[in-house]
């Protein structure tokens, strides 16, 4: 049994939950927006009204759109840009769509007219198939570009379809941007960028790589730049501004609270230790109120902890659970938001990977477990229900101890203190307690509690006001809540990182290297140590450098570098300004103890290339004596229809005529 006695004592009481039961339980309906124009009403396209009508079966714009629309189908509006800051869920795909669509219907030069950049993968496919579904009678290709999906794949798909609005993820467009021949050549006739979600594309860590992507892009004085999202905080919006021409449009269509008026918002705290059973008996809860229409999301703060309480409560407590998190494969992801969208009812665990933009239907319950890392991240998860007019609900549970450091953040907001408090825990939280406990777990999970365990150390670490020790024990009785009958171990080199080395509770292993087996499902954190046979040589940096761009740093080691290099490297006779680092046949740099391979030097940019170069490199490093690249067996590929590629000894050289 994972809890002490007092818990039990606690979880026994049962106090009376009706009653917040049935807030928690308000049902769904179709709300009325306050001011819905016909589509008609605007000077449309008959291919997207007839694609609004009857695809998309929405004869109404929403009030957003409303306000929109008439702004950006205006004559005048191309000379403009617009940040547009509206609540979630409000319809504000369209609200840029509509106006992309009908821009291209009037101007169709060759090339890619609309380029939407997204902040996630799924979040443009979601995009993608919006376009798609309003286009429908319309002979406008929409493509999408994300990671998971190979880069020849992405160009065979641009070749076939050639077409006129492009959906991509950043890090997947700035990679063909460097990588494909000729791929900026498309973006000529760009006349329409949308940056949706741009606060996150504009947020610290994304903001480096969002300007490598717009650099690429033609300068143009008449392309239309709009920046959406539902949180545009000041310090965003300057940055909005600057990408924006100074004749720019702020539509600041939030007045009052940020978030949808029809979404109840309730909040409770748990002690660490109760917070699994809290949240079993909330979802135990909400299915016992709609059985058959109930739709929940259950954030957790990491992808690992999602993994990790999906695998434990499909495997200990037979619930059916969706899980989409950046722990999933990527086929796995896609999966995941394809069955959660079209089920009636469900639970999907989730992380950061579904808080923004995403739009599943008739979501009756929100679930935020542990207080969110910003106002901005409660705002967007809230908005993924009661979107397109519906009504919705969501809970904040939060640990004790978070109440009072994150509870001020969204002081403005209509969230109210849960009224059921500890009847959340219930008599069924004693079987909870009893059926999560590791004496039953199944195979594979102790693996994942460790994950998870040391992910909480790292999410709670980075939290304002959590010292070494409230970090180590929020994080272990979180873990006991879950039924471990003591936390996981850590390795050492993680506990130095987050500076929990010198917390008495952490569990530590020495090395880092070592590998983590189970000795049994009873006790998941007793983990036999397996060192490696061969361990990888020390090392002090590995450079990495994607792409064409010599990464910066270069001048100070001493690597000599060549800026004059014009040319393209490519074989097209392209020149490009760019830096190659010079490097000898054995790919040695002047710097004796710096070696470069691929396309940051300046022999032949191709993949094959680099991988022998690579594989040369790592012989002389490693001393299987020096070994130089052999350019003899190259394979070559011709980027034709059908594709064509060769490798191996020229007709000439094999003498048998065989090719
Ligand atoms: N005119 C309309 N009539 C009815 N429903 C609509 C209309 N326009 C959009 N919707 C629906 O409203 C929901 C929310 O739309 P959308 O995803 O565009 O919201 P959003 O404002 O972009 O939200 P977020 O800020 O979360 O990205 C979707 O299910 C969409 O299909």
């Amino acid at each position: 049994m994972g809890l002490p006695l007092w818990a039990r004592g606690f979880l026994s009481r049962g106090v009376g939950r009706a009653r917040g039961a049935q807030r928690l339980s308000r049902g769904f309906g179709l709300r009325r927006f306050a001011f819905r124009p016909p589509f008609e009403s605007f000077d449309l396209h008959p291919h997207t009204l007839r694609g609004l009508r009857e695809a998309l079966k929405f004869p109404e714009a929403t009030e957003v759109q409303g306000k929109v629309l008439p702004e950006l189908l205006a004559p005048e509006a191309r000379g403009s840009d617009f940040v547009i800051h509206a609540r979630a869920g409000t319809g504000k795909t369209l609200a840029f769509l509509i106006p992309a669509v009908e821009h291209i219907c009037r101007q169709t030069p060759p090339g890619i007219g609309v380029l939407i950049v997204a902040s996630t993968r799924e979040l443009a496919l979601q995009i993608t198939k919006e376009a798609e579904t309003l286009c429908a009678y319309h002979a406008i290709q929409i493509v999408p570009l994300i990671g998971g999906v190979r880069r020849e794949k992405d160009e065979t798909l641009i070749r076939r379809r050639r077409p006129q609005i492009l959906v991509g993820t950043v890090a997947k467009l700035t990679q063909h941007f460097e990588a494909t021949l000729r791929f900026e050549t498309l973006f000529e006739g760009l006349s329409t960028l949308v940056l949706d979600e741009c606060d996150t594309l504009l947020a610290s860590n994304n903001l480096e790589l969002l300007q490598t992507l717009l650099s690429f892009l033609p300068k143009s004085a008449s392309r239309q730049t709009l920046l959406l999202s539902a949180t545009i905080p000041e310090e965003v919006h300057h940055l909005c501004a600057s990408l924006c021409r100074p004749s720019y449009r702020r539509l600041d269509l939030v007045t009052g609270v940020p978030t949808q008026e029809a979404v109840e918002q309730l909040f409770a705290c748990t002690p660490p230790l109760l917070l699994a059973t809290t949240l079993r008996n909330i979802l135990d809860e909400e299915i016992r109120k709609e059985p058959i229409t109930h739709k929940v999301i259950v954030f957790f703060p990491t992808a690992r902890l999602a993994a990790f309480a999906a695998k434990l409560f499909r495997e200990q407590l037979n619930m059916r659970l969706h899980e989409l998190h950046g722990r999933c494969s990527e086929s796995a992801r896609i999966l995941a938001q394809q069955e959660f969208f079209e089920a009636s009812c469900g639970v999907l665990f989730t992380s950061m990977a579904s808080e923004r933009g995403l739009d599943y239907p008739n979501v009756t319950l929100v679930l935020q477990v542990m207080a969110p890392i910003s106002r901005q991240q409660y705002i967007h998860r809230v908005g993924r229900t009661a979107r397109g007019g519906k009504e919705g609900r969501a809970f904040l549970l939060l640990l004790d101890r978070e109440e009072e450091p994150f509870m001020p953040e969204i002081a403005d907001l209509p969230v109210s203190r849960a009224p059921m408090g500890p009847a959340l825990l219930n008599d069924e939280g004693l079987h909870t307690a009893d059926a999560l406990s590791s004496a039953r777990w199944a195979k594979g999970l102790p693996l994942f509690a460790a994950a998870a365990f040391a992910s909480l150390l790292k999410h709670l670490s980075s939290q304002p006001g959590m010292h070494p020790e409230l970090v180590v024990d929020t994080a272990s009785e979180l873990m006991l809540g879950f039924g471990l009958s003591e936390p996981p171990v850590v390795s050492r080199e993680l506990a130095l990182e987050l500076g929990l080395e010198k917390c008495e509770n952490l569990n530590l292993v020495e090395q880092r290297d070592e590998k983590w087996r189970p000795v049994s499902p009873a006790s998941p954190s007793a983990v036999e140590k397996r060192p490696r046979e061969t361990r990888p040589p020390a090392r002090r940096k590995t450079l990495f450098a994607p792409g064409w761009r010599v990464p910066g740093g270069l001048e100070e080691a001493g690597v000599k570098t060549d800026p004059k290099s014009g040319k393209a490297g490519d074989g097209s006779s392209e020149t490009r300004s760019r830096f190659h680092i010079l490097v000898d046949e054995y790919s040695r740099t002047n710097v004796e103890s710096i070696f470069a391979i691929g396309d940051v030097t300046e022999r032949i940019a191709l993949t094959p290339v680099a991988l022998m170069e690579g594989m040369a490199m790592a012989k002389t490093m490693f001393g299987e004596g020096e070994a130089q690249p052999d350019y003899e067996n190259v394979p070559s590929a011709v980027f034709s229809q059908p594709p064509c590629g060769s490798c191996g000894l020229t007709e000439d050289a094999d003498g048998t005529g065989r090719n």
